[in-house]
């Protein structure tokens, strides 16, 4: 796949009404194209900046879109990674986007309006759909390229599950580390040590039975059961779109408050509208026998989840971001104080470290451990976008026992970057299994600020000290 320069391209996006609200995060908001049909658009969303404290300027977007094509794309893999193009917007066009989305975005999301001063933007592969192959990818690099090509609907009820995974891995242990704390921090992951906080906080109200390390593990089946534990307790790390449209998230995603059964039950029919799991009489219409239903409903889940770790098993992405995730060599608290020792700052006073390793480093030395550092902070952030579809309805009778042979046995996985446009035979797969087109991307791979360094340290600080006075029965994660 070829990779664009970062010229800005002036081409017409049409009118605002032609595009769709689609989601946002706290920077961004992302739409997709619903106007006429038009080669240049189809497929794609536009993403447009909100106002934000520090303000943006053309000068920070070059830098962040140069960041993501240059820095994060080589370490997650091209494959991966879709940085679009910059284009040239009007303050007119985001002015009328801006009143346009208001009532589709979140109300709580929505006092921060669009930042209508920033006349750039960026047109992305839509990663939850299937149907914008390379070739179209490559026509939106080629501004020359007039070729005319059907757009086609080969790839519909598509189901996108977007997953933020977290942190990968459990710190090194280091001679500076407070040893108070250095027990909790090597035994137990950051992710379930941040419930704890959540929880005390407010922002959640139930500690997730998630854990990345799971996911992480390279195991299909802790794989398999970190997703299903996630789809119980999505909180912000679990989105589903289907056929492009937000359908499932959790309460820190914008989505409401339900219990475990209330959110298995919710994405189980969800699949059956899309396609993906056969909507049998047991599944649809057995509702009168709640615990049936909720069976059924956790079937669905598990057949989910399979389908999920199968895809990240032929791939990857886990291992590119735990190893971009582990430019973090020397915890955030060799790292603060690299930070304060440079900017003339107080250093870790209350801590009990032995800082001779780091007091070695010279500063550019030093600069490059915290570049570094800063890099692992987007991988540590960033979110998995997986979509796909099956040509035919999947039962769901065993799907309970479903493992790594009987996917292998009943399915057949096709990445839709790896298909030609023009190569027809290749989507048919192979007749006696259930074929399964996917995609996958990465999104939210924005810079991290430097001078988040002290807030990260205080963070990191307050969550483990109160997971050390809080829990009495810790499981170590591993
Ligand atoms: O620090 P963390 O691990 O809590 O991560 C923050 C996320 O919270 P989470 O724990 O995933 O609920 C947080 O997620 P929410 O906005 O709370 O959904 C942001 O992604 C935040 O990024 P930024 O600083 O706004 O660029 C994230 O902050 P960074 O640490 O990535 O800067
Ligand atoms: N290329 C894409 N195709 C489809 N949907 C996308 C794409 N990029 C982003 N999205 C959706 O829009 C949401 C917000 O996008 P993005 O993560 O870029 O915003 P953000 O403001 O940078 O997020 P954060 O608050 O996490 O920093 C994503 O969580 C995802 O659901």
């Amino acid at each position: 796949m070829t990779k664009i320069s970062c010229d800005i391209s002036n081409i017409d996006i049409g009118l605002p009404e032609y595009w769709t609200y689609k989601g946002e995060g706290a920077m961004n908001i992302v739409l997709s194209y619903n106007g006429p049909q038009n080669d240049k658009l189809d497929g794609l969303v536009l993403r447009v900046k909100k106002l934000s404290n520090g303000g943006s300027n053309l000068e920070k977007e070059i830098e962040l879109y140069n960041f993501v094509s240059k820095v994060m794309s080589p370490l997650l893999g091209d494959k991966y990674v879709f940085p679009g193009i910059m284009i040239n917007v009007t303050s007119d066009f985001l002015e009328k986007l801006d009143y346009l989305i208001f009532n589709h975005r979140p109300t709580k999301r929505s006092v921060i309006r669009l930042d209508t001063n920033l006349t750039t933007a960026f047109l992305i592969v839509d990663l939850t759909r299937l149907d914008n192959t390379p070739t179209q990818i490559q026509r939106l690099h080629n501004k020359n390229n007039n070729n005319n090509n059907n757009n086609n609907n080969k790839f519909s009820k598509v189901i996108c599950i977007e997953i933020k995974p977290k942190w990968a891995f459990l710190p090194k242990s280091h001679k500076y580390m407070n040893k108070e704390l250095l027990d909790m921090k090597l035994n137990k992951c950051r992710y379930c040590m941040h419930q704890e906080l959540k929880l005390k906080e407010g922002s959640i109200n139930e500690i997730s039975s998630y854990c990345p390390l799971d996911l992480f593990s390279g195991d299909f089946e802790r794989q398999k059961q970190s997703i299903v534990n996630m789809i119980h307790h999505p909180q912000n790390n679990l989105k589903v779109y289907c056929d492009g449209v937000l359908s499932f998230t959790g309460s820190l995603g914008g989505g409401m408050e339900r219990n475990k059964s209330t959110n298995s039950n919710l994405l189980s029919s969800l699949l059956i509208n899309s396609n993906i799991v056969e909507g049998g009489y047991d599944n649809i219409y057995n509702n009168s026998n709640k615990d049936q239903q909720e069976e059924n409903g956790e079937k669905n889940i598990h057949l989910l989840s399979s389908i999920i770790s199968s895809i990240l098993q032929r791939e990857t992405i886990l291992e590119n971001i735990k190893n971009a995730q582990l430019y973090d060599e020397m915890d955030i608290e060799g790292i603060y104080y690299l930070y304060s020792k440079l900017n003339g700052g107080e250093v870790n006073s209350n801590s009990s470290g032995d800082y001779e390793e780091l007091n070695k480093l010279t500063d550019e030395e030093a600069k490059e451990k915290i570049d570094r550092f800063m890099i692992s902070c987007t991988a540590k952030d960033c979110s998995i976008m997986i979509s796909f579809n099956v040509d035919i309805p999947i039962s769901n009778n065993n799907n309970n026992n479903i493992n790594i042979d009987t996917i292998k046995d009943h399915f057949n996985f096709i990445n839709t970057i790896d298909i030609d446009d023009n190569d027809d035979t290749i989507i048919i797969g192979n007749s006696n299994k259930t074929t399964i087109h996917y995609k996958i991307g990465v999104v939210d791979l924005d810079t991290k600020k430097m001078n988040a360094i002290p807030k990260y340290y205080k963070l990191d600080q307050d969550i483990v000290r109160l997971y050390k006075s809080n829990v009495n029965n810790i499981k170590l994660c591993k």
